[in-house]
């Protein structure tokens, strides 16, 4: 599985260590950036990541900032995109299910690195449940953005 990851100055070493635990695990990630502490602007990333995402040049995204709020708003901004942000499994698992999230988003100034992981595990190895009334509601998240 091929995951895209990108975040802004404020997550950068969140990114670094989740990378870092995904190719230990065999993933491939392809790193959007950014690549230093230097301030940045987070549409940037999101935009960067959701290209990935959306060419299926990766499976899925993860996208982090400071609170995750930030680069969620800026990826689910994008055509095609649903971006969810996480604080616990439960959500990650029910984002797979239910909403079939293509991009996780996470904080590094307000979850730990721990449950940060765990997330990203729950995230990447829930499928989407497929349940009729779910595909029903994403096709109208997806008549929104016409
Ligand atoms: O978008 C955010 C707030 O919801 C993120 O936390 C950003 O990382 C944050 O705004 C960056 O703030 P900074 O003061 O420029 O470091």
């Amino acid at each position: 599985m091929k995951i895209a990851m990108a975040n802004d100055h404020g997550a950068y070493s969140y990114k670094l260590e989740i990378k870092k635990m995904l190719e230990q695990e065999g993933y491939t990630v392809i790193d959007c950036g950014t690549n230093s502490e230097e301030s940045v602007d987070y549409p940037d990333y999101a935009k960067a990541c959701a290209e990935k995402v959306l060419s299926k040049e990766a499976d899925l995204g993860i996208v982090l900032c400071g609170t995750g709020i930030g680069i969620s708003i800026a990826a689910n901004k994008i055509k095609g995109i649903r971006c969810g942000l996480c604080t616990n499994t439960t959500m990650a698992r029910l984002t797979r299910e239910h909403n079939d999230a293509n991009i996780l988003a996470l904080g590094q100034r307000t979850t730990g690195i721990e449950t940060c992981k765990d997330i990203v595990h729950t995230f990447i190895k829930t499928p989407f449940s497929n349940g009729e009334r779910h595909k029903q509601r994403i096709e109208k998240i997806s008549e929104l953005e016409k």
